[in-house]
């Protein structure tokens, strides 16, 4: 620490405290330092736990030179400032810090250890036993290590190679028994502390002699690989075969050494006993996904077995004309089945691609809804009382198009649900309250928060869920909404017909040919409102820029042009587009500009929140105006702030939490979900080959609501469409089959034929191909259970809790790697 600058001296005042980060800027008034420094104060700044005002720490760490606020002290660490002299130590002890304790106790005590005081009262406590009674000792020991325990847990976990962000996220955790529990199993961190993986946890391991082969080592790996995979592939469930692949990669590259595969197959046996992974057969299940799976199951059952409506649907088709004829609009037989549907049942589901009609239909619903059970649908006149009928979107911008659409208010679905961050599974939520619930863009909603939605409705709600099955799926796992439509209890229409077809507007034609799988002959005709440019990735930058550029001098809003690729990196990649963009449309010319990361914010500028903030109101996907740039000097932070307005919602951000915004000039299709623009440009090229699927390429196009810029390499183009989006491995429908292994209850559950599939043959048709596919998976999981790898192994006794026994895989015919399929080496029940 001493090779460092430090600054020792009082904490004069906390200026800043940023509890999720712990990102602190305190002014210390010195009392010592190593540092060529003048002032008698120095403002220090870091990531720092807890601290004292007034008393006294010894910060280490580099100055820097802030540009308006001159120099400061970022900190590296930190250590309560501890007096070393024995009177020093003997009047700190007999202060009123330490009530109880006296100066010849005191005195008794640094005697008793005459070097490293503090350090070893705190490590042998027992001691000092003869001189202070229990309750006495108890107490001292207790404010000596609330005073010094923390600062030398956090340089301890420092020593292992912990980021202080990590370091602060485990102690928060643990508290005094950080390093207890650390150096008894590392690897609990991987389970318990977010942000920590197996690497971390590992070279922490290896520093304590933690052999490669540990079963704890084991299980972390797998715990590893079941966490993360996930997130990047959408799955709720994993097979057994590619976790044990995963994690045998892990801790094989973490070590550069050769694991036993069967010695981690056991492994996965003592986790599922543990209750650690659920498993249904062969697939394995981080517990949050498995039960909320499971937590959608139990709800969606309760919502759509209750009693529909009592009106007579004669009744309804009445009030139904009479709502055509206030709101001037024909339905077509679909579109009425839909609105009759959703009336009759209390749990209702529609899709359609664009221009089919889906807003017409929630408008008209809403109408006959507010008719039949006399409704007053003037919010001025409820005041204080609540409005029946909530309206919800999985962002701010598909729920601020929500409230344009039907002149009611609409909120975002955590807003509704009160949920404040995106830990959506951990969060608690509040029960709704109305007798309507309508959401829309519902293909974006993911597993858990699907969960919180389902849980949160009361029984005489009911609902109505809307979307567009497809378009790209949630950004976390699971493809709720697919899966929903799939379920032949849930009833649901799919709308097919194209409502808004002239020949203006052909996106809506080219997205719906898309959709089913073709590129039409004209895709690259120019029309009057789409065009396209052949170009490849090199050239898509500066083609990219001679639009932006003749768009502007058009007189057009450079805000209304929307640049939405597939990925980031690479030449036509979103970071590149953005700082063009940027320089085109906001250039920096004689102004401040805030470096963050990679990105330099000026004001003006277009960004992009990437995060759910309901504090703040402002939501992931929202896209928002740099209103102006603020220096540390002139805040109460003390740090750069930059304030933003997202639709009018004025948002303020000092520099820690700028992680939660980013250019916006270009922006991910991903990102794109909800949100529509009135020009788009889409970039493909076949450089982004990994990336071409055909749900992106239409989730892109059906985002442009004038006109749309195609431009890259047809073959890019022709490559997306080909390709259908892979369906997310999840486990919702089979939730919804009868029991396994029971097939009388497949045939003698009684399934409700919805009113709306009645009416709709291809709807019907769809069905049956459902159904069709479900009783095949059906005889599947029938036939795995005949055909399973042990089937001739006489002895029964080998199987147990329907998983696999380390008996089978010690009896050395088994090599869980080679030569099986998945669905192989577990037993199924
Ligand atoms: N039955 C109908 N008769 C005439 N026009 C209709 C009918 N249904 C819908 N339309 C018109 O078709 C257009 C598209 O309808 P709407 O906006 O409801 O579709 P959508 O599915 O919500 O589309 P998007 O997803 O693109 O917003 C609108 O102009 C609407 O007025």
């Amino acid at each position: 620490m001493n090779d460092k600058i430090y600054f020792t001296g009082e904490i004069a005042a906390i200026f800043f405290s940023n509890s999720s980060n712990f990102y602190k800027v305190l002014l210390l008034e010195i009392d010592d330092t190593n540092a060529d420094y003048e002032d008698s104060e120095i403002v220090v700044t870091g990531t720092i736990g807890e601290v004292i005002e007034g008393d006294h720490y010894t910060f280490s760490g580099s100055l820097t030179t802030h540009p308006k606020y001159g120099e400061q002290l970022a900190v590296d660490s930190y250590e309560k400032a501890v007096p070393t002299s024995s009177s020093g130590l003997i009047k700190y002890f007999s202060s009123d810090k330490f009530p109880g304790v006296g100066k010849k106790t005191a005195e008794k005590i640094v005697q008793r250890f005459p070097v490293n005081t503090v350090d070893n009262l705190l490590e042998h406590p027992e001691e000092i036993s003869d001189l202070l009674t229990p309750t006495k000792r108890n107490s001292f020991i207790k404010k000596i290590r609330e005073n010094h325990g923390m600062e030398k847990i956090l340089s301890q976990l420092a020593e292992f190679g912990l980021t202080s962000k990590q370091t602060f996220q485990i102690y928060e955790i643990y508290k005094d028994e950080t390093l207890e529990k650390i150096k008894g199993n590392p690897y609990l961190l991987v389970e318990e502390v977010k942000g920590v993986g197996f690497k971390t946890a590992d070279n922490i391991a290896q520093t304590l002699g933690i052999e490669a082969d540990s079963p704890e080592r084991f299980k972390a790996a797998l715990m590893h690989v079941l966490n993360t995979q996930p997130l990047e592939t959408g799955d709720t469930y994993i097979e057994a075969k590619a976790l044990l692949e995963g994690a045998i990669d892990l801790l094989e590259n973490a070590r550069h050494i050769e694991i036993i595969p069967t010695e981690v197959a056991v492994e996965i046996n003592h986790l599922i006993d543990d209750g650690k992974i659920q498993s249904e057969g062969t697939k394995l299940f981080e517990n949050s996904l498995f039960f909320a799976e499971e937590g959608i199951k139990n709800s969606l059952n309760a919502l759509i077995n209750r009693r529909g409506t009592d009106f007579k649907e004669e009744k309804l088709l009445e009030e139904l004309t009479q709502v055509e004829r206030d709101l001037e609009i024909a339905y077509d037989d679909l579109q009425r089945a839909a609105i009759i549907g959703a009336m009759k049942n209390q749990f209702f589901v529609l899709t359609g691609g664009p221009g089919t009609g889906k807003t017409t239909i929630i408008n008209g619903f809403i109408e006959l809804y507010a008719r039949v059970y006399k409704i007053d649908l003037n919010i001025h006149h409820y005041n204080d009382d609540l409005f029946p009928i909530l309206l919800a979107a999985p962002t701010g911008r598909a729920s601020r198009r929500m409230n344009e659409l039907t002149g009611l208010p609409a909120a975002t679905l955590h807003r509704h649900l009160g949920l404040n961050t995106d830990d959506t599974f951990d969060e608690a939520s509040n029960d709704l309250s109305g007798s309507l619930l309508i959401v829309d863009e519902f293909s974006m909603v993911d597993t858990w928060l699907a969960n919180k939605l389902f849980q949160a409705i009361p029984g005489s709600m009911k609902v109505l869920l809307v979307g567009d099955s497809d378009q790209l799926p949630s950004v976390g796992p699971g493809q709720v909404f697919a899966d929903l439509l799939r379920i032949p209890q849930i009833p649901s229409v799919r709308l097919n017909k194209i409502f808004r077809q002239d020949e203006n507007s052909t996106i809506t034609s080219l997205a719906h040919a898309i959709k089913d799988g073709h590129l039409p002959s004209d895709f690259t005709a120019r029309k009057a409102d789409r065009s396209y440019f052949e170009t490849n990735a090199q050239f898509v930058p500066q083609l990219i820029s001679q639009i932006a550029g003749a768009w502007q001098k058009k007189g057009n809003n450079p805000f209304e042009l929307q640049v939405l690729a597939p990925m980031y990196k690479g030449q036509a990649g979103i970071n590149n587009l953005n700082l063009l963009l940027q320089n085109l449309f906001n250039p920096l010319e004689d102004r401040n500009e805030f470096k963050f990361n990679d990105i330099q914010f000026r004001e003006g500028d277009k960004v992009l929140h990437l995060v759910n903030d309901a504090q703040a109101n402002v939501f992931n996907g929202d896209l928002g105006i740099i209103s102006e740039l603020v220096g540390a000097k002139y805040t109460d932070s003390k740090q750069d702030e930059i304030i933003m307005d997202f639709d009018g919602q004025e948002v303020t951000y000092p520099r820690a939490e700028w992680y939660k915004i980013t250019l916006a000039f270009a922006m991910s299709i991903h990102k794109s979900q909800g949100s529509e623009f009135s020009t788009v440009i889409v970039p493909m090229v076949t450089n982004y080959s990994r990336m071409l699927e055909r749900n992106l390429l239409y989730t892109a196009i059906t985002r442009a609501k004038q006109s749309l810029i195609l431009l890259g390499e047809k073959r890019a183009f022709a490559q997306a469409v080909a390709k259908e989006g892979s369906n997310r491995k999840t486990f919702l429908i089979e939730r919804f089959e009868v029991t396994r292994g029971n097939p009388q209850d497949l045939k003698g559950n009684e399934v409700k034929i919805p009113l709306a599939t009645k009416v709709d043959e291809s709807n019907i048709e769809n069905k049956k191909t459902v159904n069709h596919e479900q009783s095949q998976l059906n005889q599947e999981s029938v036939s795995h259970q005949e055909i399973s790898l042990f089937e001739d192994s006489s002895d029964s006794s080998l199987i147990q809790n329907n998983i696999l026994t380390e008996q089978m895989i010690n009896s050395g015919d088994f090599d869980p790697l080679i030569g099986l399929n998945e669905g192989d080496f577990l037993i199924f029940n």
